[in-house]
């Protein structure tokens, strides 16, 4: 992966720890919100990825490159690849139940990615440091261990939810959360 400093964890970040009481190993992550593009079930012309866990803090994930996709004929669009990779590393931050928001994302395209293709999507925490969440995200072409078409690195940001309440609707978030804690 070609990654600038900006999203390369500086020493002493640690990766996190599986939450307890978090999920278990290989259960379902639902959505974080059912109206997402990403991940929500609510949003017919989104991505409507879904997710598991392995160990609590590494999320996998599988796309199934369709024709609403395309950039090219035939190939999948950079912009929803990488809003993939935006995705599944936005739920990995979240298996850490506080609010970040993207801040950076960095993407390597390795290889044309066709419609019909599966691509399974692997996203981990590579440091913490303050409130920055460094992230890596990886599609490989077909199966876990298949050719890799993107890679990713990003650099997260932790927010409190005034952010969601100035900027967006923390209301219809929590309506769909109620066992969220703000402040853990
Ligand atoms: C309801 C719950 C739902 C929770 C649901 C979660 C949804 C996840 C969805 C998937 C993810 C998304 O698409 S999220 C949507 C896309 N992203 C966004 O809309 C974010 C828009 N940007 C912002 O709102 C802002 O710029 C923030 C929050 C990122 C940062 O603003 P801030 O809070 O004022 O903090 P600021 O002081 O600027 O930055 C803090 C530190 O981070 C660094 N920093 C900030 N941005 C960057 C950057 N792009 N590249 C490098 N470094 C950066 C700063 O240098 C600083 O470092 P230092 O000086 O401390 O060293």
């Amino acid at each position: 992966m070609t990654r600038s400093a900006l999203t390369t964890p500086p020493p002493g970040a640690a990766p996190p720890e599986p939450l307890p009481g978090g999920p278990a190993p290989g259960s379902p992550l639902g959505p974080h919100y059912s109206h997402c593009f990403g991940c929500g079930p609510k949003q017919p012309t989104g991505l409507n990825l879904t997710a598991s866990t392995p160990d609590g803090v590494t999320v996998t994930a599988e796309f199934v490159v369709g024709g609403v996709h395309q950039g090219a004929p035939g190939l999948a669009h950079g912009g929803v690849l990488a809003t993939a990779m935006d995705e599944v590393i936005g739920m990995s931050i979240w298996l850490l139940r506080r609010p970040y928001v993207t801040g950076r994302l960095e993407t390597d395209y390795l290889r044309p990615v066709s419609v019909g293709t599966t691509l399974h999507l692997r996203a981990w925490c590579t440091g913490v440091s303050g409130r920055k969440a460094y992230l890596e995200a990886e599609g490989r072409i077909g199966a876990p261990d298949g050719p890799v078409a993107v890679r990713a690195a990003a650099l997260f940001i932790e927010v409190g939810m005034e952010h969601f309440a100035e900027h967006g609707d923390a209301d219809a978030f929590l309506a769909e959360h109620h066992d969220y804690e703000v402040n853990p």
